[in-house]
């Protein structure tokens, strides 16, 4: 469950982000978070995986408050997240397996239970057999398939993506759809920033709208 009471951040004195947002995200659900270009809905997103801490209220994931949360402790509330981001975000110098793997190696697995499970992830979204390939060898649509088993592996409480199918063709768009929907399925929350309405037309779900750092609109379709 994640908890958002009157969230208000600002980057700057004169102009709010967000401004006392209150949400409550079911385990289990999967949410998008719409609304025009600088709505606030990055932040929002970043603000749940403390990558921005709010300047006014509280953030609770699972019972825990993240606006409390120490440096230290971060790293332990993002292995229970999957973040996927529309530039995709691997690392060059590092192949599609050893990108996917790391969030494994980080948190201490054994080496033969992270190739069974980066092999199955890479499977999973059709790349087992690119992955001793680096990211620029790859089109932008298998990066970001990268980046979705990358997110996956750690099979995330919640899966966290930021305008994913920005920069995916329309084939691709779905392809990624329909695997955060099975993630969903085997039980991850999810929160996809898009501004894509036909998406969100063709995927019925919660939509939660944002301008100008409000909250204007909640509903299930
Ligand atoms: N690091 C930052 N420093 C200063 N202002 C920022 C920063 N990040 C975002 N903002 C401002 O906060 C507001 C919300 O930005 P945000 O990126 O959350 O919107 P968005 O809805 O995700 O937009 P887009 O759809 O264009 O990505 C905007 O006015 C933006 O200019």
């Amino acid at each position: 469950m994640i908890q958002i009471y009157n969230v208000c951040k600002n980057y700057s004195k004169d102009s709010a982000a967000l401004d006392q947002i209150t949400l409550k995200i079911p385990k289990g659900d999967f949410v998008f978070i719409t609304g025009p270009s600088g709505a606030g809905k990055s932040t929002l997103l970043k603000l749940l995986y403390a990558g921005e801490r709010p300047n006014r209220g509280q953030i609770l994931i699972d019972g825990r408050n993240v606006t409390r949360m120490s440096g230290r402790q971060v790293p332990f509330l993002r292995r229970k997240m999957g973040v996927v981001f529309q530039d995709f975000k691997l690392i060059a110098g590092r192949t599609i397996y050893e990108n996917v793997a790391f969030a494994l190696e980080v948190q201490g697995r054994k080496r033969y239970e992270i190739s069974k499970k980066v092999y199955a992830a890479l499977k999973n979204v059709g790349l087992e057999h690119k992955l001793n390939r680096y990211p620029l060898e790859l089109s932008g649509g298998e990066q970001q398939r990268v980046a979705v088993a990358r997110a996956l592996v750690v099979d995330p409480m919640i899966l966290i993506a930021d305008e994913p199918t920005g920069n995916l063709d329309p084939e691709t768009t779905i392809e990624l759809m329909e695997l955060f929907k099975s993630a969903n399925a085997r039980g991850s929350t999810v929160l996809m920033a898009t501004h894509d309405r036909d998406l969100i037309r063709r995927y019925p779900r919660r939509i939660v709208t944002l301008e100008n750092g409000r909250l204007t609109e909640d509903r299930e379709v």
